[in-house]
């Protein structure tokens, strides 16, 4: 049942986020990088996951610059096995990517792994308190669950244009939540993340 209407949902989502993208283009990647650097809690020696985006997601691309930049560790995911989580590799300007699965640009397999504390997470929609519909890998899920299970804390920072924001999304069990959404209009915190936050 709820698979099912995940799978309505993200039809009408990857709409909305299409249009949302050819509309807004240019002007979000730094939009979103500057209301995350103003909002979201790093503390020195974060290690901040991002992702190479495709097609019409929200580009992340220029935060993971300025972290980086900033000292910052940065790394990006590949896709190590299906149905698997997905492994950390750290990411340095000027870095390679390779062609990776699903059609998405990953980093070289030797690059050092890294276990973030914060992750940057593609969506097709997120609603009010933090719930997010991505492709149904169910990858960043079994990441998340893993990284949590791991060490209390870990935030997930759902990357996406405000026009992604949905009413209600259907959940199941396994889903992970969202601690944070930033959009090209601002940075909003969820549950718990609230408030401790200044969204
Ligand atoms: N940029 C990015 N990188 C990512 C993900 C993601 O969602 N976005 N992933 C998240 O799990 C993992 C890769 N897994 C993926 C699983 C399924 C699809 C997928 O179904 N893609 C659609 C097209 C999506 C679109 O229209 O934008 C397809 O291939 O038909 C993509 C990635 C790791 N890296
Ligand atoms: N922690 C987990 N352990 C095992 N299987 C899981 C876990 N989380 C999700 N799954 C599996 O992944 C499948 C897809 O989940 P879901 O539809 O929520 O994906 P999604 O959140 O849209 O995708 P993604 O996380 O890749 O963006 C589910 O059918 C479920 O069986």
């Amino acid at each position: 049942m709820k698979a099912e209407a995940k799978q309505l949902a993200r039809r009408a989502a990857r709409e909305r986020r299409d249009v949302a993208s050819a509309a807004l283009g240019a002007s979000a990647p730094g939009l979103i990088a500057r209301h995350f650097l103003r909002h979201v809690p790093l503390s020195t020696g974060s290690c901040i996951a991002g992702y190479v985006a495709m097609m019409g997601e929200a580009d992340p691309a220029e935060l993971i610059e300025r972290l980086s930049a900033q000292g910052h560790v940065c790394a990006l995911p590949r896709v190590a096995a299906m149905n698997e989580p997905l492994v950390f590799h750290r990411w340095r300007a000027g870095n390679v990517l390779l062609p990776g699965a699903h059609g998405t640009r990953e980093p070289q397999p030797d690059a050092p792994v890294c276990r973030p504390d914060i992750v940057l997470v593609p969506l097709l929609a997120f609603d009010s308190v933090g719930r997010r519909l991505g492709y149904g890998g169910g990858y960043y899920d079994r990441t998340l669950a893993a990284l949590r299970e791991d060490r209390a804390g870990v935030l997930a920072v759902g990357v996406a244009f405000s026009a992604q924001e949905a009413q209600d999304l259907p959940e199941e069990q396994f889903d992970e939540r969202l601690d944070w959404v930033v959009t090209e209009k601002g940075a909003q915190a969820f549950g718990s993340a609230s408030s401790r936050g200044q969204a």
